[in-house]
């Protein structure tokens, strides 16, 4: 995979799910990060191609909850992004779904508690032999390319340094977000302290941070100096940022994104959960569309919120048509 010059989906917990994912692809994001999955997680799961949608699932073993979802329109841009905390598990997980999907990265930046007591996420940015260990089993073992994603340290210094072992490993590309660990994400992203880790590395950086423009992608770029930019919430409020034509009205990317969480069947907690991030930035969620996203609890119910029942039925029907049964 080529890390030059690409618009980044980011990875976003709940949000990322494959109707997300290629959403923000069908507006031009080159490269599509899924949201974190826990190496655990993972490994519970068996691979089953789901030929009533098309998709290609992970699903918990027993039962029939998607884990992760891809499909073959993304293969060659979707990043599997990985939880983890031991470079065995890694690679186990890791090989489960390395043939479907472009990429595997490591988080290394989340600093919630339950990735932190874990071992994963920031806690491994204070463990660089561990991260060694876990990029250099992955790199060696696997044939698709092994990126990872980290946060500022305390220092311009220490986050060189640290850059600079992780360079060494052999990782295909570095994504760095410009707060540190004790950062709010309302503090402003430190795109100077990404130009450090751009000027001591030869392998790309994909700078990350307050991008909520089209054009801010080139400020980064331009500010860090960096090979490609990432963005999270930018897309997560309207995923048409990564247009060049300017952005839709987000009423409208709403909409496509209901019917591609319909297409895809997705989760029905994600769509849920994504909705309502985007109605909370734009509106309330005290008002009434707020208010009936709340109590919906199928993919049904957000059909007929947001009249797409014809288009539920259409896709069902013709599934049916298609495949004889479910
Ligand atoms: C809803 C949400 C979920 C996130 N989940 C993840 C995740 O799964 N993995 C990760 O590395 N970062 C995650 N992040 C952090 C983003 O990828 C990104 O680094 C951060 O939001 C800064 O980018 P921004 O200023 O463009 O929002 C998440 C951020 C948001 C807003």
């Amino acid at each position: 995979m080529d890390y030059q010059n690409k618009l980044v989906l980011a990875p976003m917990v709940r949000v990322g799910t494959l109707p997300f994912r290629l959403l923000a692809a069908q507006y031009g994001a080159d490269i599509t990060y899924g949201e974190e999955i826990i190496d655990h997680k993972l490994l519970k799961c068996e691979r089953r191609v789901n030929e009533y949608i098309g998709s290609t699932d992970f699903v918990e073993k027993g039962t029939d909850s998607v884990v992760f979802r891809t499909c073959h329109q993304e293969r060659n841009h979707v990043v599997f992004q990985m939880g983890t905390s031991d470079a065995v598990r890694a690679l186990t997980a890791a090989k489960m779904v390395c043939k479907d999907v472009a990429a595997i990265d490591i988080n290394m930046g989340c600093p919630k508690s339950f990735s932190v007591s874990g071992g994963m996420g920031a806690a491994l940015l204070s463990k660089p032999e561990l991260i060694h260990d876990i990029l250099t089993m992955l790199k060696r073992n696997l044939d698709v390319p092994v990126t990872c994603k980290i946060r500022l340290l305390k220092s311009s210094q220490d986050t060189v340094e640290l850059a600079r072992r992780i360079e060494k490993t052999g990782v295909s590309a570095l994504a760095v977000h410009g707060r540190k660990v004790a950062d709010r994400p309302r503090d402003p992203a430190k795109w100077g302290e990404i130009a450090d880790i751009v000027a001591a590395l030869s392998i790309p950086v994909i700078a990350n941070g307050d991008v909520f423009e089209y054009d801010d992608f080139q400020r980064i770029k331009t500010a860090a100096g960096a090979s490609s930019v990432m963005a999270a919430r930018g897309a997560l409020w309207n995923a048409s940022i990564f247009s060049s034509q300017g952005k839709l009205h987000w009423e409208d990317v709403k909409r496509e994104y209901v019917r591609k969480s319909i297409f895809w069947e997705n989760n029905v907690k994600s769509t849920k959960h994504t909705l309502k991030e985007m109605i909370m930035h734009y509106s309330s969620l005290e008002l009434p569309e707020g208010k009936a996203i709340i109590k919906s609890e199928t993919l049904a119910d957000i059909a007929k919120l947001y009249e797409e029942e014809k288009y539920y039925q259409f896709v069902n029907e013709n599934r049916f048509l298609v495949n004889g049964s479910r």
